[in-house]
């Protein structure tokens, strides 16, 4: 250790699980649920860990505290590597190092008193004086807004952020440097979430303690943190100083999500950012930026002159085409006859009243704007009308190619002076 490293550092760090399949169970893939994240937590800083549902970030709050073995990287504490092979500095980093969950209600045992459920970390770590630990239990749980009183209740007698505080008191009891704490305040209502909030606060303060805060809401990251990181498919898309990520996003996912806070002042402009879909597998990630799927600013070929939503839509079906589920196409020419002349079999469906039901159900205009464009995309309906479907795949693919699905982008500096500055990985800021 040197006075130089920081509290907290993980480096390129994965976690893949098998898919296992068939009859004989047999490893047939890798869920890739995160897949090469570095995070670095100073002494009394709070970083968040954002992104939406699915995009790894409990599987990385459980493998940076070595809950789950991690399937590589490097845990640092102190400068210290962290390692399952020493079992005593394991021990002590278990100590030191404490998760929270989100659930509070689920992590206490519905039959012991809240008092030996905050206590049970010192027993399992080796204090077996009685009174000490009463002690120890009584001073964190004031510590953590609770009356000392309340020891002895009993958790169906708590309220949820009553809860939520004393299973801080739990991971906090062993006073710790570190505190990963997991969608701490998603089970919350709104009123209680403030306090809890605050309090986390208040403790980074008073303890001195890293914070590393998983949400998925940036008003919550907002809140508590100092810098952030926004995770995406098991990567980290963007971070830095919280203020720099929040002002000006370099990151189309970002810019997507901070879209999805509410803001109370209805005078301040934000522009409109969708972000359709879902996420998808972690299990086939999308080539290139893993993004580029959902992308609201995907990045368009030189070829052809679209606008940006004619362009957004075509890659969209090309999207759905290479990675979505199966077309329906008995579905799609049974509305294409509904369509048509009376009495019309969907056997009978012409190709063109085919395309123009696969047009609607896609999303697709009814019109490019760039006649070579608008050509390619009619002999791609042509080929799926057809049922060949890959075909189609192949010809989007081969004509409306996008540096965002071919190449892995690199990671830029984003935003004004230096201190001020934060990074992004997005093909967009390849020419900045
Ligand atoms: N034990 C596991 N075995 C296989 N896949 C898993 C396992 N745990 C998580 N995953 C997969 O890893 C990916 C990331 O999941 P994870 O729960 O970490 O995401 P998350 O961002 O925390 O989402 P949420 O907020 O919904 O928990 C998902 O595709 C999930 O299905």
């Amino acid at each position: 250790m040197t006075d130089a490293s920081p509290l907290f550092e993980v480096r390129d760090l994965t976690k893949h699980y098998p898919v296992r399949t068939g009859l004989l169970n047999r490893e047939t893939g890798q869920v890739r649920a995160v897949d090469g994240i570095d995070l670095t937590v100073e002494r009394g800083e709070a970083v968040g860990l954002v992104g939406e549902s699915g995009c790894g970030k409990s599987t990385a709050a459980r493998t940076m505290l070595r809950v789950e073995e991690p399937t590589g990287g490097t845990i640092r504490l102190d400068g210290d590597p962290v390692t399952s092979d020493d079992r005593s500095r394991l021990k002590r980093f278990r100590r030191r190092a404490q998760l929270l969950f989100q659930d509070p209600t689920g992590s206490f045992d519905p039959r012991r008193s809240i008092g030996d459920s905050v206590a049970e970390p010192l027993a399992i770590h080796g204090m077996t004086d009685r009174a000490r630990r009463r002690r120890l239990v009584t001073s964190t749980l004031s510590r953590v807004g609770l009356d000392p009183s309340d020891a002895d209740r009993y958790p169906h007698e708590l309220s949820g952020g009553e809860k939520q505080r004393a299973a801080l008191a739990r991971a906090l009891i062993l006073d710790p440097d570190l505190l990963v704490a997991d969608e701490p305040v998603s089970a919350l209502d709104a009123s209680v979430t403030a306090d809890v909030l605050a309090l986390l606060n208040r403790l980074r303060r008073e303890l001195d303690l890293g914070i590393v805060l998983v949400s998925h809401d940036l008003a919550v990251v907002r809140e508590v943190c100092d810098r952030v990181a926004v995770m995406y498919l098991g990567e980290i898309v963007e971070s830095g100083p919280v203020e720099s990520v929040f002002e000006s996003p370099g990151h189309p996912y970002t810019e997507a999500l901070l879209a999805s806070i509410p803001v109370p002042d209805p005078t301040v402009e934000r522009r409109d950012v969708d972000l359709v879909g879902e996420v998808p597998s972690a299990a086939d990630p999308p080539s290139g930026c893993r993004f580029h799927t959902r992308c609201p600013a995907v990045i368009p070929p030189e070829t052809y002159d679209l606008d940006g939503v004619a362009w957004r839509r075509v890659h969209r079906f090309h999207s759905r085409l290479e990675r979505g589920p199966s077309v329906d196409l008995d579905a799609i020419r049974a509305y294409a006859a509904s369509d048509s002349a009376p009495e019309t079999a969907p056997a009978d469906v012409p190709t063109h009243a085919v395309q123009t039901a696969l047009r609607r159900e896609f999303d697709l205009p009814s019109e490019l704007g760039d006649d070579g464009a608008e050509a390619v995309l009619d002999r791609a309906l042509a080929r799926l009308a057809a049922g060949e479907r890959e075909a189609a795949a192949r010809l989007l693919a081969d004509e409306f190619g996008t540096v965002c699905a071919s190449e892995a982008p690199a990671t830029h500096p984003v935003g004004g002076d230096d201190r001020q500055q934060h990074t992004a990985v997005c093909h967009l800021l390849d020419e900045e």
